[in-house]
C-alpha cells in the first residue's frame, strides 16, 4: 500500500550470537501516531533503529518509506526521517536557531562550508514558532532548560519536513511542567501535520501523548500486542509484558499505570 510508512515482516535481529528480536511483523501507515512500549531490554531501541534506517534486520524484511533496508542508501533515507533524541550529543554552544538549522544538514554541529539560504532561515524560524520557542531563538544551547531543548529538537527534526518522526524517550528527565508542555507540542503536531507519522518510545504510560493512535508492546524481543491504542494499552497486555500486575486506566485522554494489589491496604 502506498501509505505504508514502516513494514516489518518476520524480522529477527541477532548480535554476538544472541537473538534480540524474533518474528517482528508490524505495519505503520501515514498519519498514525504510535507508541512503542515495553520493559528495559525488550528491544524497543533496536526496533527504532530499523525505523530510523540505522540498522537492518538479520533476517526477514524491513521497508521504511517504501525502501527495503539493506538495499537502499541508508544515509540518504535518514534525511527523510526526523529523529528526536534527548541525549543530543552537541558539544558547542550553538544558538537554538543554529541547532534547528543542523536539521537541514543532518549533522550535530554546524556543517563546515555550509551557509543557510534565506529560505533555510525562514524554515528554521517557522519550525521554532511551531514549538512555541520564538522568544528563545537566540538562546545558547547550554543555557536552555531540558524542556526547551526537547522542543527545540522537535523543531530541528521538523525543519527538514520529514514524513516520519521518531521520538526516543523524549520526556526522560523533564519535570512535570516541562513534560506536559512537551506533550502539548506533540499533540499540536497531530493537528497541524496530520500526514506526519510518529513513533514514540517510552517506559511510562503517563508519558503517552493524548494524540497517540496505535501502540506496540514488546517483551523479550517479541510483540505482545500491536494495534489501535485502546486495544493494546490495557491492564491485561501491560501486565503480561511487564510480568507484574499493573492496573491501566485512562482519564481525560491520558493513561496511568499502578501496580495492582492482591488486597486493599488496611486504612
Ligand atoms: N549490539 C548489541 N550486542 C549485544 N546485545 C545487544 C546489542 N544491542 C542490544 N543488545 C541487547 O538487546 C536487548 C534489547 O536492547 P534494546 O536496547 O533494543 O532494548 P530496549 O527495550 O530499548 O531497552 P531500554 O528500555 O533499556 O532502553 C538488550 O538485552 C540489550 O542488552
Amino acid at each position: 500500500m502506498t501509505d505504508t510508512v514502516i513494514e516489518l515482516s518476520d524480522v529477527d535481529f541477532r548480535r554476538s550470537g544472541v537473538e534480540i528480536l524474533r518474528g517482528i511483523t508490524l505495519t505503520v501507515r501515514a498519519g498514525e501516531r504510535w507508541a512503542l512500549l515495553g520493559p528495559n531490554g525488550a528491544g524497543k531501541s533496536t526496533i527504532l533503529g530499523f525505523c530510523g534506517a540505522q540498522t537492518h534486520p538479520s533476517s526477514g524484511t524491513a521497508h521504511v518509506l517504501g525502501h527495503r533496508l539493506g538495499r537502499v542508501d541508508m544515509q540518504a533515507l535518514r534525511h527523510e526521517i526526523g529523529h528526536v533524541n534527548p541525549r543530543h550529543p552537541l558539544g558547542s554552544a550553538l544558538t537554538m536557531r543554529e541547532v534547528v538549522l543542523t536539521g537541514l544538514t543532518a549533522t550535530i554541529e554546524l556543517a563546515m562550508r555550509w551557509e543557510p539560504t534565506a529560505a533555510d532561515l525562514a524554515s528554521a524560524d517557522a519550525a521554532i514558532d511551531r514549538v512555541g520557542l520564538g522568544h528563545r531563538r537566540d538562546a545558547r544551547w547550554p543555557t536552555m532548560s531540558q524542556g526547551e531543548r526537547g522542543r527545540a529538537l522537535i523543531a530541528r527534526a521538523l525543519v527538514a519536513a520529514p514524513r516520519l518522526l521518531l521520538l526516543d524517550e523524549p520526556t526522560t528527565g523533564l519535570d512535570v511542567a516541562a513534560r506536559e508542555q512537551f506533550l502539548e507540542t506533540v499533540d499540536a503536531l497531530a493537528e497541524t501535520d496530520p500526514e506526519l507519522t510518529t513513533i514514540l518510545v517510552t517506559h511510562h504510560l503517563e508519558e503517552l501523548p493524548e494524540s497517540t493512535t496505535h501502540a506496540v508492546v514488546i517483551a523479550h524481543g517479541e510483540i505482545v500486542a500491536a494495534g489501535p491504542v485502546a486495544e493494546v494499552v490495557t491492564t491485561e497486555v501491560i501486565s503480561r509484558a511487564f510480568e507484574h500486575p499493573i492496573r491501566v486506566s485512562r482519564a481525560d485522554g491520558r493513561w496511568a499505570a499502578r501496580a495492582g494489589r492482591a488486597a486493599p491496604r488496611a486504612a
